[in-house]
């Protein structure tokens, strides 16, 4: 009898301090067991009580240690020096903190374990907190926000619902969509400061075409290529976070002219880069000029050579977007297609870009259209570096005496007839390479993973077989790399690429 209140009183002290009044209870049956004034029916419906109690005690705390369990599972206790052990077991453990420890007793490991673990959930809350905090979303930008992985995802209404901000709930909600804002400890505020900036560069030169909502378009239609087609697989959070951010900057502070107008004109920025890739030259100098601000400087987490391999990627890829290189890429990709070796990773991703940058003729009848209205007015109407006057390019060409640039003539532009040639010699060639290049690399991989799941299959190895998808993206459709870090299974591949 007493060894059985003795178990009852060491787990009611483990268990919860605060079910003092039940204690209590214990402590007079203990009293009169003692005195024998107790009878038999007494002892046993006070012993009946007692077991609920800590049933019911067990069971809250069971669930609680597993919901740590789950959380934190990849804590090691070992690693931490014993005074911060013990500092974590007086500040996180429920029963360290409440119950003085008997005489120069050393906490017990699993309370230690605990402790650590608990310590490290408070730091991921509060870090989870501090990433949040500061963007709010529209719950109605949210809804349309489901549709992120689709080809033709309707970016003019988000822009309508997000009150004519696009790229930076598309930015942020993809950035955390691939667990890149976590990853890079990106701070929020930081974050939202520097969408909100490349905003207001989009907005700059009040472009029909060329802002904010293009540059959310290119964005949305890069990652759907990069996971539709898995190619994310094949890439680090770092790659990732790149050729995103090249997307995001491809066309920042875009004048709304062509390179031939700032060439012809001898603008500033031709002057500055000598002609060559005049304005994404100064698409992508600017952005880094933003990004060294600290307000607005997003890549503080990242280590050295990092940074310089982030900035060689997002140059090599926002400068392979200028259209005077196109036919020069689409030649070199074919090249590299038809030799053994591997494709280099930033002609690749400089590839995807550029054809995220002219899919809108690819994407559903009603976007096209939309887009090719607002390109064709673009290309009508100017506002120019030099006078800072709102003139038409074509317009201001004539009145300057240059020669009037195609689709630029108001008289004589055939918009059908251009685009067929715009979507048969352009386009077309350009997404038919890519699909080459994306087989290419895809397929060995989806190879690889295929005898890695057999040989799975063969060992019943549930933990790591096809179903266990660690993803770089929250959806379904987007696996992630077992080349990259925390990488896993390849069976979800698909090569529904360009729709
Ligand atoms: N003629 C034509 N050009 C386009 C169309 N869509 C995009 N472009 C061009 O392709 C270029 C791709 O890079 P930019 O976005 O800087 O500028 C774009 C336009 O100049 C289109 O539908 N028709
Ligand atoms: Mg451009
Ligand atoms: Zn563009």
């Amino acid at each position: 009898m007493s060894r059985v209140i003795d178990e009852v009183q060491t787990t009611i002290e483990l268990a919860d301090w605060s079910i003092i009044g039940f204690v209590v209870r214990i402590r007079l049956m203990l009293k009169k067991i003692s005195q024998d004034e107790i009878s038999k029916e007494d002892l046993m419906r006070n012993l009946e009580y007692a077991a609920q109690v800590l049933e019911t005690v067990y069971i809250d705390e069971t669930r609680r240690l597993c919901d740590e369990e789950d959380e934190l599972s990849e804590v090691e206790p070992d690693a931490v020096p014993s005074e911060v052990r013990d500092w974590l077991a007086l500040t996180f453990t429920r029963s360290m903190s409440n119950i003085k420890r008997r005489g120069g007793d050393k906490p017990k490991f699993r309370s230690v374990a605990h402790a650590i673990r608990a310590g490290i959930m408070v730091d991921r809350i509060y870090r989870r907190m501090s990433s949040t905090v500061g963007l709010h979303v529209p719950p109605n930008v949210l809804l349309l926000l489901k549709n992120l992985d689709d080809w033709s995802f309707d970016v003019f209404s988000v822009n309508e619902a997000g009150d004519g901000h696009a790229l930076k709930y598309v930015g942020y909600e993809l950035l955390q969509r691939y667990d890149l804002i976590a990853k890079f400890k990106i701070n929020t505020q930081t974050l939202d400061g520097f969408l909100i900036k490349l905003e207001q560069g989009y907005s700059k030169h009040c472009n029909p075409y060329h802002n904010l909502v293009h540059a959310a378009d290119v964005t949305q239609t890069t990652h759907h290529v990069l996971t539709q087609s898995g190619l994310a697989l094949w890439l680090t959070d770092l790659e990732i976070l790149a050729t995103l951010v090249a997307a995001m900057i491809h066309d920042y502070e875009h004048t709304g002219t062509t390179n031939n107008f700032h060439i012809n004109t001898s603008s500033e920025v031709a002057l500055l880069y000598n002609d060559r890739a005049v304005l994404e030259n100064h698409h992508v100098s600017a952005a880094f000029r933003l990004m060294k601000d600290d307000d607005h400087n997003i890549l503080t987490s990242l280590k050295k050579e990092e940074y310089r391999d982030f900035r060689s990627l997002v140059i090599d890829i926002v400068l392979a977007t200028d259209m005077s290189y196109h036919f020069q890429q689409i030649k070199n990709m074919k090249n590299l297609l038809s030799m053994p070796e591997n494709i280099d990773k930033s002609k690749a991703l400089s590839l995807i870009v550029h054809c995220a940058d002219i899919s809108h003729p690819a994407k559903d009848w009603n976007l096209h259209f939309k887009w090719t209205e607002l390109l064709i007015e673009e290309f009508f109407r100017q506002a120019t570096f030099m006078t800072g006057v709102l003139l038409q390019q074509g317009d201001r060409e004539a009145e300057m005496g240059l020669p009037i640039s195609p689709l630029c003539d108001r008289k004589n532009t055939m918009v059908a007839e251009s685009q067929i040639g715009f979507i048969d010699f352009i386009v077309d060639p350009s997404f038919q390479v890519m699909g080459d290049m994306l087989e290419r690399v895809v397929t060995p991989l989806q190879q690889r993973n295929t005898i890695s799941e057999e040989v799975n299959f063969e060992r019943a190895d549930k933990a790591t077989s096809t179903t266990s998808l660690t993803s770089h993206c929250s959806t379904p459709s987007t696996p992630r790399s077992p080349d990259s870090p925390g990488g896993s299974s390849l069976a979800l591949l698909n090569n529904d690429v360009t729709a």
